[in-house]
């Protein structure tokens, strides 16, 4: 029996930016996506730069609003999004920045204090763990991002490019720990990534976004054989 628990109905995304003074222009990033994620599916969505991975992403987590079209979330489910860009407060430590995001996902301060040690080991980011996220470099905090929503345990996660960040000995633990977290906990992912590889070796069902539009969508293998046939020189 399928026990769905995220549902997206004709999400469209329209942004609009200036170009100047008194001008501006419209930009269609998604058309009409819709789609559904069955609890502990690892679902990948693979595209080319502009295709509208991040902004689906984004729409999904609740940080940007679609222009039309809903996102379904199961009530019981929380959902976090795991990105390079969003989520952290730049003015405080990497220490603090975790306890925030434990605690706003539901544990207590004290079990958020715990969480921190867990973290900075996996993190490696050493004593820069202390210093405001301001400072870090890129890879690092994609360190951060990965480590703290490693521990803190929530039903959906979304991954966007994190793990194609950071030295490659980091890259493989990360992955390592996504997988073993993936098999052991039944969590439901949505994974971006421009490795098609690292999709193909983690993922089960995927979509692939052309345009903003949803090219193909369904097993892995299915849509990895296509993928592949338009795209050469796949990493
Ligand atoms: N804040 C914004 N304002 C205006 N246009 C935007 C904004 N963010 C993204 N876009 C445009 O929307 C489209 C989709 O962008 P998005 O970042 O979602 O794609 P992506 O598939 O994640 O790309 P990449 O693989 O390069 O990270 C692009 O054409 C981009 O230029």
């Amino acid at each position: 029996m399928s026990d769905i628990v995220l549902t997206c109905e004709g999400v469209s995304l329209t942004y609009k930016s200036r170009n100047g003074l008194f001008s501006s222009f419209t930009h269609k990033a998604l058309s009409d996506v819709s789609f559904s994620i069955n609890k502990g599916e690892v679902f990948g969505i693979l595209g080319g730069n502009g295709s509208g991975k991040s902004s689906l992403l984004g729409i999904i987590a609740g940080v940007i609003p679609a222009t039309t079209g809903t996102v379904i979330i199961a009530p019981d489910k929380q959902t976090s999004l795991l990105s390079l860009g969003l989520g952290f407060n730049n003015s405080l430590s990497g220490r603090d920045n975790t306890i925030l995001s434990a605690m706003l996902n539901g544990f207590s301060q004290k079990e958020a204090k715990d969480l921190t040690y867990k973290v900075k080991e996996f993190s490696e980011l050493a004593d820069f763990y202390e210093q405001p996220v301001r400072t870090y470099s890129s890879g690092m905090r994609s360190k951060l991002g990965f480590a703290t929503a490693l521990y803190t345990d929530v039903d959906i996660l979304l991954i966007d490019e994190v793990l194609s960040v950071g030295d490659q000995l980091f890259k493989n633990k990360a992955e390592e720990a996504l997988l073993k977290i993936i098999n052991n906990n039944d969590k439901t992912v949505i994974f971006v990534s421009h490795s098609a590889q690292q999709v193909k070796r983690i993922c089960q069902q995927a979509m692939w976004l052309d345009k903003g539009k949803i090219k193909v969508i369904g097993d892995i293998t299915d849509v990895m054989n296509c993928y592949q046939t338009n795209f050469k020189n796949i990493g």
